[in-house]
C-alpha cells in the first residue's frame, strides 16, 4: 500500500542538485551504519506489523521521530510479537493522556525496547539509541539507566566493581539513576549537603540528607522507575570533610520495588517538558551502605577509614563531562528534525501570493521564510559536524586520561562545557523559529515541534547551566590569555591566541574567501577572549580581590566562551566539508551552507566582527 508524495515535495526533491545519499552516508557514518540504521526500524516494524508497505514503516519511522505518526492516526498493528508482554495494539498518542498515563505508557514501550535489544543483542551504543528512539520518541524513563548511570559505573568504578554491577545494569537486574542536584544545590557542588559518614566499626557508610536543602531533587527515573542511584555525597571520615564522591546506593526492594528503610523517595510533578521522564526527590535518613559500596576507581576509603585522595579531585567530575559530549552531539540532531519537518512542511504549504493573481505559492519560496529555514539547516549540519570535530579531542583525551595522563583534562573540560552551551542555545533558538515558521500548525502538538522545545530546551539547565558552563570554560580561555601575555607555550586548540592576525584579503564584491570567514571567526575569538582578560585585569587594577573582579568581567567572560565555541563550530564545519572526499556537486553545495552558516553568523554578531574591523 505505497504512500503517494505530495507533487510538491516531489518537486523539490526532484531539483536537488547533489546526491542525497552522499551526505546521508557521510552523516550516519557509512553506507554500513546507514544500512544499519534503516534496517533496523523496517525489521522491527516487519517483525510487529502484519500488512504494511516498507514506505509505510518509513513513514511510520520518520513520522516517529517526530511524533507526526501519532496524530496521522497510523497505528501500528501489533501482531506476532517476538515479546509477548507487549500486548499494546498500537501507539498512542501520549499528548490526550494524564501524566500517569503517559508515564505508563512510555514505560511500556522502553521495557519491550530493552528486551528486544537484548534479544537481537545490539551492542553498537548507536543502534540501540536509534532503536529506542523508535519505540520512545520522547522522554525515555530509562535514559539516566543507559547514560549517566553506566557512564559513572564505568568511569569511577574499579575493574571488580565494574564486574560486579555493569552486568547488573546491562541486564536491567537494577534500574539506575545518577542522583546529585539537591534541593538547594544544583550548580555549585561544593555546597552539596547529603553527607556519606564512614563508620569504622562496622566499615559502612552512613547515607543522610540533614536539611531539606539537602533533599535529591530533580534526578530522572527517581520518581517511579530507579531501584539504585549512583549517589553523589560529601564524604567525611576520620572527622574530615574528603569532599564528593560517588557511591551505588540500593533505593528500592528488588522484587517489591518499595522504598527501602530509611528512604523516602517521589515524584517532583510536572514540568515544562519531559513529561514521560520521572524525575523525583530523594530523602536519606541514615541508610547504611558496605564501605565497597563507594565507586573507588580514583579515591579510596581504606578499612580503617583512612581517605585516599584522587590524583585530581575533579575525576569524580567525568560522568558530568562524557554527558556534556553526549549533549553537543544529540543538539544538532535535535535542530535537524525541526528543520526537516519545517522544511517539508514548507514546500507542501501554499499561502499567499508572490505575483498578484499569480496563484498562492509554496511558502518556501519566499525569501524570508528561506531565511528562517536555510540557516537552520546550516546550523543543523555545523552542530553536527562540529561535535564530529570534538569527538576526535575528545576520544584522545580520555584515551590519555584512561593510562593515567590527565593533561588534557583542563582543555577537555573547557571544550565540552562551551560547546554544551554554545549549541544547546543554538538548537534551542533555532527549534523555536521552526516552529514559528509553521504558522498555526507548528503550535500544533501534532507537528512535533512543540514537545522537541520543551523537551530538549531543558539541556540548557541540566548537566551544567549555560551560563555556568560558559564561565568554567573561560577559566580555561583567562588562563591560556595571561600565558599568551607572557609569551608561553599554549595548548594546541587555543594558539590562535598568539597567531590571529587580521589580515583579510576578500573584498567586498568577491566572493568570500573561506579562510577569510576562518581567519575573521578566529580573530573575533581572540579579540574577546583578550577583552574579557584586560576587564579583569582591570577589576584587579581597580583593588578588586580575584573573585569580585571575576564577577565584574562575567558578562564578557560568558561571550569569550561563545566566541570560541562558534570559531571552533565555523572552522570544523568548512575543513571538514572541504575535506570530505564529496563529489564537486555535494561538495559545492556544502561550502554554500557554511558560507551561509557564517555570514549569518556575522549578521547576528555584527557588533563583534565590526569592532574587530
Ligand atoms: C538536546 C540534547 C539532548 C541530549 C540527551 C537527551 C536524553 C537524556 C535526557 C535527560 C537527561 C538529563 C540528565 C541530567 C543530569 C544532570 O543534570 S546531572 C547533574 C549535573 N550537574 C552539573 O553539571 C553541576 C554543574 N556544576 C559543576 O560542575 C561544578 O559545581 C562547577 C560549576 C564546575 C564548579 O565546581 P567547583 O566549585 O568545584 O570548581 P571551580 O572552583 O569552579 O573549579 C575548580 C577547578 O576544577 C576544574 N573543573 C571543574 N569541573 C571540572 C570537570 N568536569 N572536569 C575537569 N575539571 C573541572 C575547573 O576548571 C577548575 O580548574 P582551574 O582552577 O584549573 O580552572
Ligand atoms: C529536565 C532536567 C533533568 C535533570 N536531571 C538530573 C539528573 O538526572 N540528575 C541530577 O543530579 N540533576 C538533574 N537535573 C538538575 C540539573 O543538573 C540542575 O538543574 C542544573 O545543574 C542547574 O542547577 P540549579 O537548578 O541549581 O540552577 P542554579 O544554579 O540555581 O541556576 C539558577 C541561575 O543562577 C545562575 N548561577 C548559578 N551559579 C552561578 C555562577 N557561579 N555564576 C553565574 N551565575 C550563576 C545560573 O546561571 C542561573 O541563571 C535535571 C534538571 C532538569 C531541568
Amino acid at each position: 500500500m505505497g504512500k503517494s508524495v505530495n507533487p510538491d515535495l516531489a518537486k523539490a526533491r526532484s531539483q536537488a542538485t547533489f546526491d542525497p545519499a552522499n551526505l546521508t552516508n557521510y552523516l550516519y557514518g557509512g553506507p554500513e551504519k546507514l544500512r544499519r540504521k534503516r534496517y533496523l526500524p523496517a525489521f522491527v516494524f516487519k517483525e510487529l506489523c502484519t500488512e504494511m508497505s516498507l514506505t509505510d514503516l518509513c513513514l511510520i519511522f520518520l513520522g516517529l521521530l517526530t511524533h507526526v505518526s501519532d496524530y496521522l492516526g497510523l497505528t501500528l498493528s501489533i501482531e506476532n510479537m517476538a515479546a509477548k508482554e507487549y500486548k499494546e495494539e498500537g501507539f498512542k498518542s501520549t499528548d490526550d493522556m494524564s501524566r500517569e498515563e503517559a508515564y505508563e505508557e512510555s514505560m511500556r514501550r522502553a521495557v519491550y525496547t530493552n528486551k528486544r535489544v537484548l534479544q537481537l543483542n545490539l551492542q553498537d551504543q548507536e543502534e540501540q539509541y536509534y532503536f529506542r528512539e523508535i519505540f520512545v520518541p520522547g522522554a525515555n524513563p530509562f535514559a539516566l539507566h543507559y547514560v549517566m548511570f553506566k557512564d559513572a559505573i564505568n568511569t569511577q568504578g574499579t575493574e571488580d566493581q565494574i564486574q560486579k554491577w555493569l552486568p547488573l545494569a546491562e541486564t536491567y537486574a537494577v534500574t539506575g539513576t545518577y542522583a546529585q542536584t539537591e534541593l538547594g544545590h544544583g550548580t555549585f557542588l561544593r555546597g552539596l549537603e547529603t553527607t556519606a559518614e564512614y563508620d569504622v566499626q562496622r566499615e559502612e557508610f552512613i547515607l543522610n540528607t540533614p536539611t531539606i536543602t539537602s533533599s535529591k531533587f530533580w534526578p530522572g527515573a527517581l520518581g517511579k522507575t530507579a531501584n539504585v542511584a549512583i549517589l553523589n555525597a560529601k564524604l567525611i571520615t576520620k572527622g574530615r570533610n574528603c569532599g564528593m564522591q560517588s557511591f551505588w546506593v540500593p533505593l528500592r526492594h528488588l522484587e517489591t520495588h518499595q522504598p527501602l528503610p530509611g528512604i523516602t523517595v517521589g515524584d517532583i510533578g510536572p514540568k515544562f517538558g519531559y513529561h514521560t521522564s520521572d524525575n523525583g526527590f530523594l530523602q536519606l535518613n541514615r541508610v547504611r551502605i558496605p564501605r565497597e559500596n563507594m565507586l573507588m576507581r580514583y579515591s579510596k576509603v581504606l578499612q580503617d577509614g583512612t581517605f585516599v585522595p584522587p590524583e585530581n579531585d575533579r575525576l569524580v567530575y567525568v560522568p558530568m563531562t562524557q554527558f556534556r559530549f553526549v549533549v553537543i552531539g544529540r543538539s544538532g540532531w535535535t535542530l535537524a528534525k525541526a528543520v526537516t519537518v519545517a522544511t517539508r512542511y514548507s514546500a507542501v504549504r501554499r499561502q499567499s501570493e508572490i505575483t498578484p493573481g499569480g496563484g498562492e505559492v509554496q511558502i518556501l519560496d519566499f525569501q524570508t521564510q528561506q531565511h528562517k529555514l536555510f540557516t537552520q539547516i546550516a546550523s543543523a549540519y555545523a552542530m553536527i559536524i562540529a561535535a564530529k570535530a570534538a569527538k576526535d579531542l575528545y576520544d584522545s583525551a580520555f584515551s590519555k586520561m584512561e593510562k593515567g595522563n590527565l593533561e588534557d583534562l583542563p582543555m577537555l573540560h573547557a571544550l565540552t562545557s562551551s560547546m554544551k552551551a554554545f549549541n544547546t542555545w543554538e538548537m534551542a533558538t533555532g527549534v523555536e523559529q521552526c516552529r514559528m515558521a509553521c504558522g498555526g500548525h507548528g503550535y500544533l502538538l501534532a507537528s512535533g515541534i512543540p514537545q522537541m522545545y520543551t523537551d530538549m530546551v531543558s539541556a540548557c539547565t541540566y548537566e551544567g547551566e549555560n551560563t555556568v558552563m560558559c564561565l568554567q570554560a573561560a577559566r580555561f580561555l583567562n588562563k591560556c590569555q595571561e600565558a599568551a601575555n607572557k609569551g608561553e607555550r599554549l595548548p594546541q586548540l587555543t594558539r590562535f591566541l598568539q597567531t590571529s592576525r587580521l589580515n583579510i584579503s576578500s573584498s567586498l564584491d568577491q566572493d568570500v574567501d573561506l579562510n577569510d570567514i576562518i581567519a575573521a571567526y578566529e580573530f573575533r575569538a581572540a579579540t574577546v577572549i583578550s577583552e574579557a582578560n584586560a576587564r579583569l585585569n582591570a577589576g584587579l587594577a581597580m583593588g578588586k580581590s580575584q573573585s569580585e573582579a571575576w564577577n565584574y568581567a562575567s558578562q564578557l567572560l560568558v561571550k569569550a566562551a561563545l566566541a570560541f565555541s562558534h570559531w571552533f563550530t565555523v572552522r570544523a564545519l568548512i575543513e571538514n566539508m572541504r575535506g570530505a572526499g564529496f563529489d564537486n556537486s555535494t561538495e559545492t553545495l556544502l561550502l554554500q551552507l557554511a558560507k551561509l552558516y557564517a555570514l549569518d553568523g556575522m549578521l547576528r554578531y555584527s557588533g563583534d566582527f565590526r569592532k574587530v574591523g
